[in-house]
């Protein structure tokens, strides 16, 4: 598992730890590690260190710190370096000496050392930075990609929000990250995410004065692989879990095939469907138990989900409010967030889980699209609160939330931390944006769905299944363009991977 604390709590950990060692100390740790991967990128590109050309972006703070240190390192095994001080006069004082000291020097014209770097390290700002790339820093950021370099981050790409991924104007476009002691949450999710390229973390020893509960994780194969349900001797169909799907239209069958798909891959013993999609589902799912009256009506199910391409005509309206009557788990995706009232959700004990994509999340939250888009934590932490359910906010770098315990009797399971407070946030680190094709969510829904009848807590089904429908659509798609079936198709190999 991956985590990431927020600034407040790096600082915390620092002070504690720097308490206990010599002046500049740490700093001097973070520098080695940079240096070393820095020195591995350059043998990677050039084969050596000795004669690369390395360019230094210092900003006021310790980032800037850290730059110089490293960029010390590096003049010693025989890299030329050259510093571009951002703001001159207030540049590091023992970093610019230690790099002087080393041979490196003050650049003279920064956009000719620029158009020849090999490597430019962006010490800018780091998680002191606030409010985007200032203006006089655009320039050079501009000349280090235009120039060819490889651009390495040093802790958090400048001009990205550490404790939330939020870009404001630019930020600097970075093709590695090398970031101490715990990741920071703007790694892990977009728009931050993006800039970050591949990240790479350095261990300075912070671990015992972290948290214990981080403000975000991550999944790797291993999480997941302990979450998904395995079926064991005494197993039935029943047993195993019965997922009811309440999905599709005359206008949109296609979503009740595509939900019915996923839901089949997701480890349930049964999918019931109900809805008018029943012949076209069967056609292709012979295996689905079909119903036509209201959902109440079908039969035993273990978990709901409903929503995917049902409109908003009385019917839809009428399953909708049925299956959240019943005392079952309940995902809602799609046109079942517009039928949803906000106190019904609350008054449910079973879990409710919430999987809207940042235009679904803006009306709900009755703010425009693009706000959710620019700050997709705050936005999904909202949702749960206001909702006491759990949300799945789709999208690039899909993120689940829990509400506090207490907010929301059912939904709330499986929280690892203190009574009251919401556990970690949950960013799921599979996907491409390939997936941003039509259909994908509706087989996203059935198979969290499946996941929730299989008896997985709320946050676990959609965790795993954004991860399970993330990695299916990467398989799949191997940098060509993938349908939603193809992402259903290919569960199962995925399922095995995570497995495997
Ligand atoms: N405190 C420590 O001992 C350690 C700190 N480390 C490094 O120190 C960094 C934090 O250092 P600081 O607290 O000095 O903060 P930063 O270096 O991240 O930035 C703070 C400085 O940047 C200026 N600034 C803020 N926003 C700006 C913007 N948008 N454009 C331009 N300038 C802006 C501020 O006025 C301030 O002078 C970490 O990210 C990490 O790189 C590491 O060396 C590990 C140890
Ligand atoms: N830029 C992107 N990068 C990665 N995944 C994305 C991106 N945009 C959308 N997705 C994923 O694609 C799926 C689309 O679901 P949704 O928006 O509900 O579409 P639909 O309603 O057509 O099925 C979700 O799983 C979402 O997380
Ligand atoms: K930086």
């Amino acid at each position: 598992m991956r985590t990431a604390h927020s600034v407040d709590a790096v600082r915390n950990a620092e002070r504690e730890l720097m308490a206990r060692l010599p002046e500049g100390a740490l700093m001097k740790r973070a520098a080695a590690g940079l240096a070393t991967a820095c020195a591995g990128l350059l043998k990677d590109l050039l084969g050596r260190v000795y004669g690369a050309r390395v360019v230094l972006l210092v900003g006021s703070g310790d980032n800037g710190g850290d730059a110089l240190y490293a960029g010390a390192r590096l003049a010693r095994r025989g890299a030329g370096v050259r510093v571009v001080p951002l703001a001159p006069g207030r540049t590091h004082p023992g970093g610019l000496a230690a790099l002087l000291a080393a041979g490196g020097r003050v650049a003279e014209d920064p956009f000719e050392v620029l158009a020849t770097a090999d490597l430019v390290l962006d010490g800018i700002t780091g998680i002191g930075g606030h409010g985007g790339l200032r203006p006089d820093a655009l320039p050079v950021v501009r000349a280090a990609r235009g120039g060819g370099a490889m651009v390495v981050a040093v802790d958090l790409p400048s001009g990205v929000e550490a404790d939330s991924g939020e870009v404001t104007g630019e930020a600097v476009r970075a093709d590695a990250t090398v970031t101490f002691g715990t990741y920071k949450p703007g790694l892990l999710i977009d728009p931050g995410h993006e800039r970050a390229g591949a990240l790479r973390l350095v261990d300075i020893g912070l671990g015992p004065y972290l948290p214990s509960v981080p403000e975000l994780e991550a999944l790797q194969h291993a999480d997941v692989a302990r979450l998904l349900p395995v079926p064991v001797g005494e197993s039935d169909k029943y047993r195993r879990g019965v997922v009811g799907v309440v999905a599709g239209s005359a206008r949109y069958p296609g979503a009740a095939v595509l939900a019915v798909s996923g839901a089949l891959r997701g480890g349930a013993g049964a999918v019931r469907y109900v809805g008018p999609g029943g012949e076209a589902v069967l056609a292709r799912f012979p295996e689905t138990l079909v119903h036509e009256g209201p959902p109440s009506g079908a039969g035993r199910v273990q978990a709901w989900a409903v929503g995917p391409g049902l409109g908003d005509g009385s019917w839809a309206a009428a399953a909708v409010a049925d299956v959240l009557a019943a005392d079952v788990p309940v995902l809602v995706d799609a046109d079942g967030l517009r039928l949803l009232a906000e106190r019904t959700v609350r008054e449910r004990t079973a879990p409710t889980l919430l999987t809207p994509h940042a235009g679904e999340a803006a009306a709900l939250l009755g703010v425009d699209r693009e706000e959710v888009e620019a700050g997709r934590l705050a936005a999904v932490r909202e949702l749960a609160a206001r909702y006491g359910a759990t949300v799945l906010l789709k999208g690039s770098t899909t993120l689940v939330a829990e509400p506090a315990s207490g907010s929301a009797s059912g939904s709330a399971s499986g929280s690892a931390s203190e009574p009251g407070a919401a556990p970690p946030v949950r960013v799921n680190p599979t996907g491409t944006p390939w997936l941003a094709t039509a259909g994908s969510g509706d087989v996203l829904s059935g198979l969290a769905g499946s996941l929730l009848a299989a008896g997985l807590p709320a946050r676990d089904a959609a965790s795993a299944a954004a991860y399970l429908h993330g990695l299916s659509a990467r398989l799949a798609s191997r940098g060509a363009p993938v349908a939603a079936d193809d992402v259903a198709a290919w569960l199962p190999e995925a399922w095995r991977n995570v497995v495997g």
